[in-house]
């Protein structure tokens, strides 16, 4: 189990581009079309499968909204910061 980071841990760490709501990190990606934002989802779900760590997504029209926390620890760990950085790079 990883452990949860705490609030100065968070607001250090968070990838470019991401904010805390809570117990949870989110980004929303902006796309040129609808279906360029499904693709994306896809690639996420499938890093997400790879590394056994699995955002909520929200598909709306040209913008993917990404949101994670580690929900066996009830809160934010460094699984959750390491996807955001990997989903930028996929962004
Ligand atoms: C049983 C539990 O759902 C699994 O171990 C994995 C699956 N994917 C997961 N994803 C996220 N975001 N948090 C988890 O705690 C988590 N647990």
């Amino acid at each position: 189990m990883a452990e949860l980071l705490d609030d100065e841990e968070i607001q250090s760490r968070l990838p470019e581009g991401w904010e805390r709501d809570g117990e949870e990190i989110t980004r929303t990606f902006e796309f040129d079309d609808y279906l360029e934002g499904v693709d994306f989802a896809r690639e996420v779900g499938e890093l997400a499968e790879k590394e056994f760590h699995h955002p909520e997504m929200i598909v709306g029209y040209e913008e993917v909204e990404v949101r994670f926390t580690s929900h066996e620890e009830g809160g934010i760990t460094d699984q959750d910061i390491e996807m955001a950085e990997r989903v930028n790079d996929e962004g």
